[in-house]
């Protein structure tokens, strides 16, 4: 049985950007342990959001919320040395190429540097690719989106449950998590998913 909690970490894109540690103290104060902040660099993804100095400047007004940054990003081990203030990393599989062994570099560095480490897969991706990784145990959090990644606003993708299934069967102990078009239904419906 999973023991593992349900956690909720509202997106900084769906805030008032020009408030930020106003609108990151307003979740924190509404109870929100994470908060979701999507890094994207108009090349992996065709959009462009905040950086490394923008979530490196929050952390300094917030309390003891944990920072869950999504690198939606080509490159990503470059990002790891300026990332250090986070909580946990995701990086996406295909920015590697889907190259495992690349995966596990990165993976390591960010441990290394005592972040979790998490590794998503984009909804094409097929959730088998990602096994040896996920087999290394140097994983804490698999990231499975339910919409293309780049913007806010989309459908959520009700055929990637199977992949959270397949998770949750294999792996008891992984921290799952689903981004894009999420609702009070769509919550319910992956979490339900989850608990397979
Ligand atoms: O990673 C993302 C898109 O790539 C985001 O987290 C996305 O902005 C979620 O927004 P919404 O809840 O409107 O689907």
């Amino acid at each position: 049985m999973c023991t593992l909690k349900a956690i909720i970490a509202p997106s900084v894109l769906a805030s008032d950007i020009s408030k930020l540690s106003e609108e990151t103290n307003r979740m924190e104060e509404l109870g929100a342990e994470w908060i979701h902040l999507d890094v994207m660099d108009m090349h992996f993804v065709p959009n462009l959001s905040f950086g490394p100095p923008v979530i490196n400047n929050l952390k300094k007004y917030t309390n003891k919320i944990f920072f869950d940054v999504h690198l939606m990003v080509e490159n990503p081990e470059k990002y790891v040395e300026l990332l250090k203030t986070s909580n946990q990393l995701t990086f996406h599989f295909e920015a590697l190429n889907e190259d495992i062994d690349r995966c596990i570099q990165l993976a390591k560095e960010i441990k290394k540097n005592n972040l979790w480490v998490g590794v998503s897969i984009k909804p094409k991706t097929n959730i088998e690719k990602i096994v040896p990784l996920l087999d290394t145990n140097l994983i804490d959090t698999v990231l499975v989106m339910t919409v293309e990644p780049g913007f806010g606003g989309q459908s959520f993708m009700h055929d990637m449950m199977p992949k959270v299934s397949f998770l949750r069967t294999k792996y008891k102990n992984l921290n799952i998590q689903v981004d894009g078009g999420l609702n009070i239904e769509t919550t319910e419906i992956s979490a339900s998913h989850e608990l397979t």
